[in-house]
């Protein structure tokens, strides 16, 4: 389904409610299946995290995952110690391209028995579980931090822990240090340091508590963007967010001071604020923060900045190849765009098109950052439902702060 938004102006204060991170919500449910002593708040209502509660409750043989990248490399993991059960992990046509070798090489190197179903190095994948009976393993960091996190996850569950050797640049660390703080948080023991990670068997019934999970920031981000294209004055606020986030997208808040944002914590509500600004070019390197590159430069563009992204070597094994996808759509209303395997340029716009319909290739991302856009001129989004991955109600919330949605 279509959505056209037509031009829009928003209210001069307005408030948005933002449920449970879908990173941590994915995390948290997988050790709750693990160690179902804690309970948890404020999970998101992203398809990816019911995606994940389903296939954790599932007694199914084959499992299909859908789009979502996280739980299909968690439950790779999950599903590799689950003794004596025989598992078919499947997803869509766009997973079946998503990588997933290292993880399973990493696994397969500790026991696991796991093999390809079509093609050797992506899903689907059989697991047949079983005990892993060994405890060190080493692998490329530099691909996805998600194959990291998936072994960290169920590491405390093997006989002897875990040792983790990193090999090469380790992209997207915010997110391997979310992990390691979440095993923290319910008691489970890690170290990081250098490029070894460590985490302690646990055999111990853990101390029951209930978790909140902090709101998810990726879809804050769509609000930093519509906060820096409003008028001067015109304040968002967000809850619930922590000023300490585990979140590496919180990185917003200093980033979007180069767009005239400025944000203060009040309790668990985060107030957005459009200040002036000078439109320079803005130079970012994103490897800690890849989901909001688009965000970032779709902001960029609709403010008429030139902006250099780097950093950004995981958006082309992502929903869909984000790089490509920024040039071809940006480009469609106007502006000028370089890319490399890992950066994007772009130039400095006059004007944005009017009436562009943007395609957004199974990609949440690219429907949530094209959005703001109609803030500056009428835009059409296509398969605007896309948006359900991560934010569900994101229409609904972008219509109650005053934008024109039609179908
Ligand atoms: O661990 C996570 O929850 C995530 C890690 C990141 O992936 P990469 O490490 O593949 O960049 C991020 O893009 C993804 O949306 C969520
Ligand atoms: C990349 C993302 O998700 P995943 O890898 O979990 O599909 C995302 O949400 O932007």
């Amino acid at each position: 389904m279509h959505f056209t938004l037509q031009k829009s102006k928003i209210a001069k204060q307005s408030s948005v409610e933002i449920t449970g991170s879908k990173s941590e919500s994915n995390r948290l449910l997988l050790l709750q299946a693990l160690y179902p002593e804690f309970k948890l708040e404020n999970v998101s209502n992203s398809d990816d995290s019911n995606l994940m509660t389903n296939a954790l409750s599932s007694q199914s043989e084959v499992i299909d995952i859908h789009h979502a990248g996280t739980a299909m490399r968690f439950l790779t993991a999950y599903f590799s110690i689950q003794e004596g059960r025989d598992t078919i992990l499947t997803g869509s046509k766009r997973m079946k391209e998503r990588p997933i070798k290292i993880l399973v090489e990493a696994l397969q190197e500790l026991g696991a028995d796991i093999s390809y179903e079509e093609n050797e190095g992506f899903p689907p994948i059989k697991i047949k579980g079983k005990k892993l009976n060994k405890n060190k393993v080493s692998l490329k960091a530099n691909v996805s931090s998600q194959y990291i996190s998936a072994l960290l996850l169920i590491a405390s569950k093997l006989e002897n822990g875990l040792e983790l050797t990193l090999e090469g640049e380790i992209t997207s660390i915010p997110y391997i240090k979310m992990t390691l703080s979440l095993l923290d948080e319910i008691g489970i023991e890690s170290s990081f340091e250098g490029n070894t990670i460590t985490v302690k068997p646990n055999t111990k019934k853990l101390n029951a508590k209930t978790l909140t999970v902090e709101s998810d920031w990726s879809s804050a981000s769509y609000y930093f963007s519509i906060a820096a294209l409003s008028d001067v004055g015109t304040e968002i606020t967000l809850s619930s967010y922590k000023e300490n986030s585990l979140q590496g997208d919180s990185a917003l808040v200093e980033i979007y001071k180069h767009f005239g944002v400025s944000t203060v914590f009040n309790e668990n509500a985060l107030t957005l604020k459009k200040e002036t600004s000078n439109l320079e070019l803005l130079t970012l390197d994103l490897k800690n923060a890849p989901d909001i590159a688009q965000t970032i430069a779709v902001t960029c563009f609709a403010l008429g900045m030139s902006c250099d992204l780097v950093g950004l070597h995981t958006l082309k094994i992502k929903e869909t190849d984000r790089l490509v996808a920024l040039k071809t759509e940006i480009e469609k209303l106007g502006g000028k765009v370089e890319i490399t395997d890992k950066s994007l340029h772009l130039s400095t716009s006059i004007d944005v098109k009017s009436m562009v319909s943007i395609t957004t290739y199974n990609d949440h991302r690219m429907a949530m950052a094209f959005a703001p856009l109609a803030l500056k001129t009428s835009i059409i989004i296509e398969d605007a439902m896309v948006v359900s991955k991560s934010y569900p109600t994101f229409w609904e919330d972008l219509k109650s702060i005053g934008f024109q949605i039609s179908k």
